[in-house]
């Protein structure tokens, strides 16, 4: 029997810095949604636990222990085996929360697989502050150092263009190159969006505090930004520590799919781009 799960690109549209804790961890407060982009994990029995890696981006990973895929595997179940493979889609490092979408998806098909129940919110925390989001894959108020889950009121419908410009940025580096820890958070109530132009509209208020520290780090991040919002997107925005920027377009299923293969693709083939749907 084998089980796959997939592993889609977590995407902060919003991600206020709000505070500091004494270990260091930052406080968040994020609007959390999902891409129908992704990896997929498959799993089968087997007497040892190994890990295989394919797809696009396998070379920027490798299955040494510290794989996240293997550490939720052997946090799900100690000592027991499991052929896995790891089909990577997603960019290594890029602030769309590969590795943690992998780890919460192995947990999920782990879980399936041997019939057991789900580590408890603490152990899932120590494999990543983005895994617990990611083992919804809905839309979520993030919040704690990314503990603290709510839904969020319905939102619209649409597209979104995910431009990597092919840098690695360091999750830790850009949260210390951080100047003020303490910014305000999003309103306490999420409004009830009325459609795409109201989101819009709202989006267009709230902030990504670490694109700043991270385009001081990787100035590129601010030309993706450009071409984005030179290629219509309707709301352009770096997620999580970067470098991956995301563009919002109508759910028409061109728009974003022409601005990902003709503009970007063309004007930038160096850049990571694909475009799919806002799950
Ligand atoms: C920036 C985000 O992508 C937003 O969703 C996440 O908070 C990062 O989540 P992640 O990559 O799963 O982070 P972890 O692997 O737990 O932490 C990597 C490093 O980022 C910093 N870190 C992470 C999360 C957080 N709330 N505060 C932090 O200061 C810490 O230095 C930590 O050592
Ligand atoms: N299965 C995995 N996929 C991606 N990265 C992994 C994996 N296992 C371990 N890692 C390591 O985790 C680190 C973070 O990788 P990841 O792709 O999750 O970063 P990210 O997209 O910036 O995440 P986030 O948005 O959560 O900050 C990398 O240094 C990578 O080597």
């Amino acid at each position: 029997m084998a089980i796959e799960a997939f592993a889609p690109a977590k995407i902060n549209l919003t991600l206020h810095v709000t505070g500091q804790r004494d270990d260091g961890y930052h406080l968040l407060d994020s609007l959390v949604v999902f891409a129908g982009i992704g990896d997929t994990i498959r799993v089968v029995p087997s007497d040892a636990l190994t890990l295989e890696i394919d797809g696009p981006e396998a070379g920027g990973l490798s299955a040494e222990p510290d794989n996240l895929v293997l550490r939720a595997a052997r946090l799900l179940a100690p000592g027991r085996g499991a052929a896995i493979t790891l089909t990577k889609r997603l960019p290594v490092a890029s602030g769309i929360g590969g590795g943690s979408a992998d780890a919460a998806a192995t947990l999920g098909a782990m879980s399936k697989l041997w019939d057991l129940p789900m580590p408890g919110a603490k152990q899932v925390l120590t494999l990543g502050a983005d895994v617990p989001v990611c083992l919804s894959t809905s839309p979520a108020r993030m919040r704690g150092i990314g503990e603290r889950l709510d839904p969020v009121p319905p939102l619209p419908e649409m597209d979104i263009v995910l431009v990597n410009p092919r840098v690695a940025v360091s999750t830790p580096a850009v949260f210390r190159a951080l100047e003020i820890k303490e910014n305000p958070p999003m309103e306490p109530d999420l409004p009830c969006w009325r459609d795409l132009p109201a989101f819009i509209s709202w989006l267009g208020g709230q902030r990504n505090d670490l694109a700043a520290p991270a385009t001081a780090q990787q100035p590129v991040i601010g030309d993706v930004l450009d071409a984005l919002r030179d290629a219509g997107a309707l709301f352009a925005s770096m997620s999580g520590s970067g470098a991956t920027c995301f563009g919002l377009f109508p759910p028409d299923g061109h728009s974003a799919k022409s601005v990902a293969k003709a503009v970007l693709f063309l004007e930038h083939p160096e850049w990571w781009c694909t475009h799919g749907r806002v799950l």
